[in-house]
């Protein structure tokens, strides 16, 4: 049998196949019946402020001979794109088979529904199909319907995934907020610092992404062919056009109002949106990559999941796979966006249609990272320190000491007590190379001439207590 014989049809990429549960929330607002639907509800909306007018005009109709909807008529014309559904897709799909003018279709589409409307709707009526797209290029439908789609997916969908990741770490950087553990810088063992702080570290990062994206403009423009209003002009040339163009931009639309551009919307909102979900994409990564290898090191243990399989062969293993997982789609998540960043801002002279396309592939670029940040909870949730090996780093590098003592020789000798030269030689001369022991640390402490005071202090510092104020600076990571 051939795996294209078979309905429904088998997807090709993996998100909308393998991993569709966990993106399927993103096909309401980034899939191409979405897109769709969004268009007609530019159209329809347009519709509407041009028979309705709108306050700053007196609330007349912008186009004259055009009679303003009743309530029950607007009501209708809204309910076109609601009720695009299975029957609707498929009607759309044959006008753009003929069309190979997806816009174009909308419109058809759009002209079918007045033609199937109650005949009591009055102004619903063949004449009104005139007003269907009145003025308007393909790419002033576009550029609004895009970035309402890319709006609601962030706010509803990919915003609400993130900030759970954020919440997440944030309690668990308080749980371990004094839960000490070794630091490895240059992967060999590093003054000491505590799990919650670590943690906190990248909730403080997150964070940062996350306000970014609070403060993210969406842009859009309604202003014709190629930015002008030329048509609009040379057919109603009485009309405040740009005043029309910000209303319905700004106030029906719910965007920022863009009012110079060339044919399509800049984009460069889009580039700036993508770059900053790319760079909490890899934030994300690095912390993927780092919880596998304390996972590796044993500071972090998995809860097993009951019934399930680590390694086909080897029966002991729990395998950090959400991590991996999670760091291969944020993987391709960033090299989605990095391309959409980088090749939407740019267009031949007033237009050209590569945006079209690459702009098909949001959904994939914030799908791949939905699905990571998917796996990315998962994988946190499944966790837990592992405080017998977290002890047992600690207790085994006694030689991290070897910093707060030789800082402490300098702050001695810097006050004027005698015998405290080269603190950073003797430590060393002590400390490198070998094993150091509780015993050898607090020997060397004994041989110095510190003041009672010092002594006390820095023998009374262990691997496990010397994280100076890890724990307060969890506070800061909002
Ligand atoms: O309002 C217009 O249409 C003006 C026209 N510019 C266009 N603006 C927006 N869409 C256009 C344009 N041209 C084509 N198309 C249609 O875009 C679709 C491209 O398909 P795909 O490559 O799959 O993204 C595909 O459906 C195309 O038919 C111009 O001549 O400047």
């Amino acid at each position: 049998m051939k795996l294209t014989d078979i309905t429904p049809a088998i997807a090709l990429t993996p998100l909308d196949g393998r991993y569709h549960k966990a993106t399927a929330p993103l096909v309401e607002f980034l899939s191409e019946p979405a897109l769709n639907r969004e268009r007609m509800r530019v159209e329809v909306e347009w519709m509407i402020l041009l028979a309705n007018g709108f306050e700053g005009n007196g609330n007349r109709p912008v186009v004259d001979g055009v009679t303003p909807f009743t309530d029950a008529e607007i009501a209708f014309l809204r309910s076109i794109p609601e009720d695009f559904g299975a029957e609707g897709i498929a009607r759309h799909a044959a006008h753009e088979a003929v069309t190979h003018h997806d816009v174009k279709a909308v419109e058809y589409y759009i002209d079918d529904q007045i033609d199937a409307a109650p005949a009591e709707l009055s102004n619903i009526n063949d004449r009104l199909k005139t007003l269907v797209h009145f003025a308007c290029t393909s790419e002033d439908i576009n550029n609004l319907s895009i970035a309402r789609c890319v709006k609601n997916a962030m706010e509803q969908v990919w915003t609400p995934a993130f900030t759970a990741i954020i919440d997440h770490l944030a309690a668990k950087a308080d749980e371990y907020r004094a839960k000490p553990l070794l630091s490895l810088t240059h992967g060999q063992p590093a003054t000491p610092t505590t799990l919650g702080k670590e943690l906190a570290v990248y909730v403080y990062r997150l964070n940062r992404q996350l306000r970014h994206l609070a403060s993210q403009e969406y842009l859009g423009k309604i202003n014709g062919a190629t930015g002008t209003f030329g048509a609009h002009l040379a057919a109603c040339p009485d009309v405040d056009w740009i005043a029309v163009s910000r209303e319905f931009v700004t106030n029906r639309m719910g965007l920022t109002w863009n009012p110079l551009t060339t044919q399509i919307e800049s984009h460069d909102w889009q580039a700036e949106l993508y770059s900053t979900v790319s760079h909490a994409n890899r934030i994300m990564h690095n912390l993927c990559v780092d919880v596998w290898m304390y996972i590796s090191r044993g500071v972090f243990a998995q809860v097993p999941v009951k019934g399930a399989t680590g390694s086909s062969t080897m029966p002991h293993k729990v395998n950090p796979i959400r991590f991996e997982n999670a760091e291969a789609n944020f993987e391709l998540s960033c090299s989605l966006l990095d391309t959409l960043s980088a090749t939407l801002v740019e267009s031949r002279w007033q237009r050209d249609l590569t945006d079209s396309t690459t702009q098909r592939n949001i959904g994939s670029a914030l799908g791949y990272s939905l699905l990571a940040l998917h796996n990315l909870k998962g994988g946190l949730e499944s966790i837990h320190p592992n405080d017998v090996v977290i002890a047992r780093e600690l207790d085994e590098n006694w030689e991290v000491l070897g910093e707060p003592i030789q800082t402490a020789m300098r702050a001695c000798e810097l006050r004027g007590l005698p015998g405290m030269d080269k603190p950073y030689e003797k430590v060393k001369e002590l400390m490198r190379g070998h094993e150091i022991s509780k015993e050898a640390v607090e020997a060397f402490i004994d041989q110095q001439a510190f003041d009672p005071e010092t002594a006390a202090r820095l023998k009374a510092l262990t691997p496990a207590s010397y994280t100076g104020v890890a724990d307060r600076l969890v506070d800061f990571d909002r």
